[in-house]
Order: structure tokens, then C-alpha cells, then sequence
């Protein structure tokens, strides 16, 4: 998920197999401040939207190959593509044509001949509309005070990436991280001051992971957790030191600490190579293992497992 509030130039694909059509659409939606992608068969328009995820596809019907309402079928059976609205354009204009289309899963029916004041229209419609709804995703998945992706996004990306690890048999590592006397923290300089602290300890955890596979979530109150796909405990032991630095050398004082009167983190971390036998709440129960015993063992420190490779 990008955490972005910069409104970015929307994207439309047109997908139609006659090159007249397109010269006509791009002429006219060129100067309403739209990135534009052409595509002149169903194949093609299918791959682009896959590769770009366009804000909107404006999808001819009646093509050779691939027609258009196998393309809106596909786009719309995929995860990734599911969600980006699809107007057809056609020479169909029957009630029945326009009826399939909509039940498809296109956003919209538009037929031939249209009035391109009425397209232009209606595309600023839809495309606000998938902006909003791009926000609204955005923030369902964003903890609020520290602007980390939330557990229940991690949760989304926890499990492809589990899945994604069993396919290609690929290790996967898990840190599980808590600020150290964060109670005694909040007592002494009050909540404001830790909520502040937390903000700047979810920063440094962020700047410390440099693989843009790899996550940090907020995982609830003052702990994170990092998911690292393709890395072994040798590279998740790298990570968990960095981070475990990087919060020490932010220097925040904590009059409540054993550790030197500085905010410090324990992390306990667990690798494994998923199979069908494990369970992504079983890393996550090593993981937090390996956290009590950082704790137990002094905090401020990492200790990590190296979980059961298969059964
Ligand atoms: N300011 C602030 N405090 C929070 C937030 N979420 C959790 N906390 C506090 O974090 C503290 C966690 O305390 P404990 O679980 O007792 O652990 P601890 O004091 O950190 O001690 P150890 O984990 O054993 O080192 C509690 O006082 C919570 O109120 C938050 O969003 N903001």
C-alpha cells in the first residue's frame, strides 16, 4: 500500500481493435489532464491492465481474439485488477448488449455514436469516484498515529506472502517488536509524550528496513511486527539489530528505563519455510516467544528461533 496523499494523475486505458476509434478518443481526452494507454486487442488491453493498473478502461466489445467482455471477465476474477471500473464503448446498443456488459462488472455502457461531452462527463464521474475509493482503501489499512499500514493490512499481505512462500518454497522471517517500559514511559512524561514516541519509533523501524518486500505494521498499542519474505534467520538477525540500533540512536530520554535512560525496543524473531503443516499463526506465536525471552533477558537485545522447516 502506498501512503501518499498527493493526487496523482489518473491513468485510462482505451482498448479497441479499430485504430480510428482510438485517434478519435485520444484527440479529445487529451486535454482533460489524463494519462492515456492504448491497447488494439483484447490481449493487449488485458496485459496493460494488468501492468499499469489503470484508474478506468474504456473497453471496445466486439474485437477479434479476445472480445471485450472476456477481458472485463478476467479483469474482474483478478484481485489486483478487480477494482478498476471498466465503461463499454460499443456499437451495440441493444437493452440485452447493454444489460451483459453492466453485469459483467463494467461500470458503465456507453454506445456508439456517443457524444463526447457526455464521455468526458461521465469519466470524471467514475475516475472521482475510484479516487475516493482508493482513499477509503488507503486508510482502511493505515493505523492512525503512526501512519504504519495497520495489523489488518499486515494480515492481507502476511497471508500472500505465506502463500507465496509456499509455492516458490522460500524462507520467510518474522519479527515481533515491543517498546520496553512503555508503561513506566507513559507515567512519568504522559500520553501525549508517547504517543509521540511511538510515532518516532515507527519511523525509525520504517527507515530501517531497505528490501521493498519487506513490511512493518503497527501491530496494536506500543508493538510492531516485520515481515521479511526471502530472508533467512541470518538476514532477519541482521535486520532485528538494525532496528534495535536505530531506536537506540534516536536518544529519546525515558526516566522510567533500566537502559541507560534511553527508549529501547526487544525484538524476538522466527524464520520458516511454510508448508501446509504450519500456520502463519504459529510463526507469529515463535516469534512472540523469542520477544518474552529478549524481555526475560534483559530487554533492549533480539533473540531469535529458527522454526521447523517442515514436518
Ligand atoms: N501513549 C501511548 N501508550 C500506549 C499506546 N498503546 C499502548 N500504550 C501503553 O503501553 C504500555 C505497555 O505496558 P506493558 O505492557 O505493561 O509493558 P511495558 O511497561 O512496556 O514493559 P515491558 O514491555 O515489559 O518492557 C501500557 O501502559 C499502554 O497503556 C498508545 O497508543 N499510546
Amino acid at each position: 500500500m502506498t501512503q501518499t496523499n498527493e493526487l496523482k494523475q489518473p491513468t485510462v486505458l482505451v482498448v479497441d481493435d479499430t485504430p480510428a476509434n482510438i485517434d478519435v478518443l485520444v484527440a479529445h481526452l487529451t486535454q482533460e489532464n489524463l494519462e492515456l494507454i492504448v491497447a488494439l486487442s483484447g490481449e493487449e488491453g488485458l496485459s496493460l491492465a494488468q501492468q499499469h493498473k489503470p484508474d478506468l478502461i474504456l473497453l471496445d466489445i466486439m474485437m477479434p481474439g479476445m472480445d471485450g467482455y472476456e477481458v472485463c471477465r478476467r479483469l474482474k476474477q483478478d484481485a489486483a485488477t478487480t477494482d478498476i471500473p471498466i465503461v463499454f464503448l460499443s456499437a451495440r446498443d441493444s437493452e440485452l448488449d447493454m444489460e451483459k456488459g453492466l453485469s459483467y462488472g463494467a461500470i458503465d455502457y456507453i454506445s456508439k455514436p456517443f457524444s463526447i461531452p457526455v464521455l468526458k462527463a461521465r469519466l470524471r464521474n467514475h475516475l472521482a469516484l475510484k479516487q475516493k475509493g482508493d482513499r477509503l482503501a488507503e486508510l482502511a489499512g493505515t493505523d492512525e498515529l503512526t501512519s504504519l499500514v495497520n495489523r489488518r493490512h499486515f494480515n492481507q499481505v502476511f497471508r500472500q506472502e505465506w502463500m507465496r512462500a509456499i509455492r516458490n518454497q522460500s524462507e520467510l522471517s518474522l519479527l515481533m517488536i515491543d517498546v520496553d517500559y512503555f508503561k513506566a514511559y507513559n507515567d512519568s512524561l504522559g500520553h501525549a509524550e508517547g504517543d509521540n514516541c511511538l510515532k518516532k519509533i515507527a519511523q525509525a523501524l520504517l527507515q530501517g528496513l531497505r528490501d521493498p518486500a519487506d513490511i512493518v505494521a503497527r501491530f496494536g498499542g506500543e508493538e510492531f511486527v516485520v515481515l521479511l519474505p526471502d530472508t533467512d534467520s541470518a538476514g532477519a538477525a541482521r535486520v532485528a539489530e538494525r532496528l534495535r540500533t536505530l531506536v537506540q540512536n534516536l536518544k529519546l530520554p525515558h526516566p522510567g528505563s533500566a537502559n541507560g535512560g534511553l527508549v529501547s525496543i526487544s525484538l524476538g524473531g522466527a524464520t520458516c519455510i511454510p508448508n501446509h503443516h504450519l500456520t502463519e499463526l504459529g510463526l507469529l506465536q515463535q516469534a512472540d516467544t523469542q520477544l518474552y525471552k529478549a524481555k526475560e533477558g534483559g530487554r533492549n537485545r533480539v533473540c531469535l528461533e529458527m522454526a521447523a522447516k517442515s514436518q
